[in-house]
């Protein structure tokens, strides 16, 4: 059974998403928002290492290979590990608006089994904004780009400043974050949108 709640239904004054005129162009690669990110940071040794390109509008693409270390039952993925492909593969459509956002709901759909050693093929769009509150959707196909949706997902995400995450933050990693001039120029680019 698949669905999505009246909370991720966008309201009737909602606004179709606009494209940040410097968003990367179709078919470039977003990179990692933080190295120690478990969905896209390379500093993670068991993270996902989820690689997305961006797609035309406010739409991308990613890939996610599922590991040993990804399973929940003998073979097969982790339901958390996929919803967090999910997760990750959504919150970058935020990097095509410029806006910083966290997710507040997310809802899922598992449809088929997901052995290790898959490749899942990841496609996501904004679907509407309305204020601070970013709609959008995702589905995973296995076995190539045009494969069956294996998972699927929809979710709210929501604006928030650079302050979230430093007044919430762990201070060690926060001040590394800081001090890391990489992490910095990525936040900026964030911050100066109008
Ligand atoms: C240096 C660092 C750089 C970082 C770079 C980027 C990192 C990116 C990382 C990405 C990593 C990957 C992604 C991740 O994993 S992000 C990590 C997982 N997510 C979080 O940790 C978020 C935790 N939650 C919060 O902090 C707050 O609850 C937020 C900020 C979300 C809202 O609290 P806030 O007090 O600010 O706002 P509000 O409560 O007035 O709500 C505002 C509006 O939203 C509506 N609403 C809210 N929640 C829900 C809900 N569940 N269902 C339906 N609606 C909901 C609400 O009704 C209201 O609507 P309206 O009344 O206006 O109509």
């Amino acid at each position: 059974m698949s669905g999505t709640s009246a909370a991720l239904t966008p309201p009737a004054d909602a606004q179709a998403p606009v494209r940040h005129p410097d968003a990367p162009a179709p078919g470039e690669p977003l990179g990692a928002h933080y190295d120690q990110c478990f969905g896209c940071g390379g500093g993670q040794p068991h993270g996902l290492h989820l690689e997305a390109r961006a797609g035309e509008g406010v739409s991308l693409t990613a890939e996610f290979t599922v590991q040993p270390a990804h399973q929940g039952a003998p073979g097969l993925a982790h339901g958390g590990v996929l919803a967090s492909a999910l997760d990750e593969t959504l919150g970058s459509l935020n990097w095509l608006l410029r806006i910083i956002a966290v997710t507040g709901r997310l809802e899922t759909d598992f449809l088929l089994p997901v052995p290790v050693g898959t490749t899942l093929y990841l496609e996501a769009e904004v679907t509407a904004v309305a204020g601070r509150k970013i709609y959008s959707t995702a589905t995973g196909r296995i076995g190539g780009p045009d494969g069956p949706v294996a998972v699927r997902a929809d979710a709210l995400f929501v604006e928030v400043k650079v302050d979230h995450f430093v007044e919430n933050g762990r201070p060690a990693e926060i001040q590394a974050a800081m001090s890391d001039p990489d992490q910095v120029r990525r936040t900026r680019a964030f911050e100066v949108n109008p």
